[in-house]
């Protein structure tokens, strides 16, 4: 492994050693959203804020668990995971936002992906296109149990991740966008739920690496809903997701110590 740093053992970007991150991390985008995660934490301390990537590591019940920001798009990501995984984590949950793609899925509710449609480049420096994303049916299984418990409106299912945000908002613009929008219907049609923007290489690279992933998404709005003249209110507190996702990691650290 290449050590960049000066005082060795710290991961380059992250900038973590082993014994600051627990084996179950959660994962986000925001890296502002990660105080209010540790806050479901016992003895939660900030270890680590560079670039992009923050950490914070507490407890829960003896066991050490940790949240990291990701950033925005599929090589962040996938640098995260993998400087985790130097340190020692095994089982990750993505909890993010998301924008709603079935007209029956409204601003508010929550999407638990199965799956991820690999529409974005980082997978692609992994695995050949036909090998599927797929989320650890452990984890997926915890994080609908969690989100019944918690009565939250969940859709389980496959997400559509890509690497331009305005090219999903405004692909009219975009010189391909006739390749946008004809996929974004294609997607649609074979069920797509919500799209969002790392799922798809989390999942490859944790194939790849041998841990475990899944994700929990707040679906902030549904354009589809917007076009067909559909009532279409946004949501932006994140606070129901974090609770899913924080649930079901203290659920599987639960099924570990059984
Ligand atoms: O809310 P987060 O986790 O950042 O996730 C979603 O929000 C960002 C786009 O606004 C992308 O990262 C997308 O995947
Ligand atoms: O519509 C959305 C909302 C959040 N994140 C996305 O990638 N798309």
């Amino acid at each position: 492994m290449i050590d960049y740093t000066e005082g060795a053992g710290y991961q380059y970007h992250i900038g973590l050693k082993p014994e600051q991150v627990g084996k179950y991390v959660i994962l986000t985008g925001d890296p502002k959203r990660c105080k209010n995660i540790a806050a479901y934490f016992d003895h939660a301390v900030l270890e680590a804020d560079s670039r992009e990537f923050v950490t914070y590591t507490g407890e829960w019940n003896g066991t050490r668990i940790s949240v990291t920001s990701t950033g925005i798009g599929g090589p962040s990501a996938a640098i995260a995971l993998e400087e985790l995984v130097h340190c020692g984590a095994h089982t990750f949950i993505r909890v993010g936002t998301s924008g709603g793609m079935q007209p029956e899925i409204m601003g508010g509710d929550l999407v638990i992906a199965s799956g991820a449609v690999r529409m974005e480049g980082t997978s692609k420096e992994y695995a050949p296109i036909e090998f599927p994303a797929v989320a650890d049916v452990t984890v997926v299984q915890a994080l609908a149990e969690a989100a019944n418990e918690l009565d939250a409106t969940h859709h389980i299912g496959v997400v559509q991740c890509k690497d331009s945000f305005y090219g999903q908002h405004e692909p009219e613009a975009k010189p391909v966008g006739y390749e946008l929008m004809n996929k974004w219907d294609a997607w649609i049609r074979c069920g797509c739920l919500a799209s969002e923007m790392e799922s798809a290489a989390l999942f490859v690279v944790a194939s790849c690496l041998r841990v475990r992933i899944g994700t929990v998404l707040l679906v902030l709005a549904n354009q589809e809903r917007a076009k067909r003249g559909l009532s279409n209110h946004q949501v932006h507190d994140t606070d129901l997701a974090v609770r899913t996702a924080v649930r079901a990691i203290k659920k599987l650290i639960g099924q570990e110590k059984q």
